[in-house]
């Protein structure tokens, strides 16, 4: 998160840290008390290993009262995600167990509806990625609100220039702006999941670039049918 703070410990219980080898790669959130949804890109160095997932935390190394780390049962990447493009960017995590609801642990909603979110919308946005272009780690987890932008102006010419869908939406990336690591994590409405960050490598931090989400909507069928269909 470039341009953010520091967020206020535990107030997004719903934020996961999906880790290989003790090492934060993406983040994602809690949509059921087995599942964790972020972006499918995230999987793409990991040679076919599993994340492990963080969750209950606010730091990273520091020891917390709920937090606690995952094994994850299996992964479903979209059908329609690949490496050249950020279409149907989103994974879901089946965890090896269900997870312990508390204080710290809580699933967020996401959209169903499948409207779009209008223009201007302060939306906010939370995660363990860089926090500045020198590339810095943060320990803790940071936010920073952010406008949508209409996918009018995010397709201009001089910004994603027509490659953002109808199941996409974009924030203004102005100064404060997502970076590297805070991928897979939810873009936040008036308290619902309305979107997914995508993990495709981009600039941060300049207004020529805006952010770009997977929006939840659209797959709400998808997210039910991969949920209903794998054991447990
Ligand atoms: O964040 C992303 O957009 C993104 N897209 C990917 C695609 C493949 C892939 F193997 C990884 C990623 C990845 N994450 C990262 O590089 C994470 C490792 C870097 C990081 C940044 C800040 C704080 C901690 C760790």
């Amino acid at each position: 998160i470039l341009g953010g703070y520091e967020a206020k410990p535990h107030l997004k219980p719903y934020m996961a840290s999906l880790q290989l080898d003790g090492q934060h790669v993406c983040g994602g959130f809690l949509i059921a008390e087995q599942w964790v949804l972020s972006a499918a890109h995230c999987t793409e160095d990991t040679d076919g290993k599993l994340f492990q997932v963080l969750l209950g935390a606010h730091s990273l190394t520091e020891p917390e009262p709920h937090k606690r780390l995952y094994r994850v049962h299996a992964q479903f990447p979209h059908p329609g995600s690949n490496i050249h493009n950020n279409k149907d960017d989103l994974l879901l995590l089946q965890l090896e167990e269900k997870v312990e609801l508390n204080t710290d642990v809580q699933v967020l909603r996401f959209q169903r509806e499948d409207n779009d979110v209008p223009p201007d919308t302060m939306c906010e946005v939370a995660g363990w990625g860089t926090t500045s272009h020198s590339g810095r780690r943060p320990d803790r987890l940071q936010q920073v609100e952010r406008p949508v932008i209409s996918r009018y102006v995010c397709n201009h010419r001089t910004r994603h220039d027509g490659t953002i869908t109808k199941n996409m939406m974009c924030t203004d990336s102005r100064r404060k702006d997502t970076c590297k690591g805070d991928s897979g994590g939810p873009l936040v409405c008036g308290g619902v999941a309305e979107g997914v960050l995508t993990a495709g490598s981009r600039v941060c931090g300049n207004y020529k670039k805006p952010a770009i989400y997977t929006r939840i909507a659209p797959y709400a069928a998808w997210i039910d049918s991969v949920m209903a269909s794998a054991d447990g």
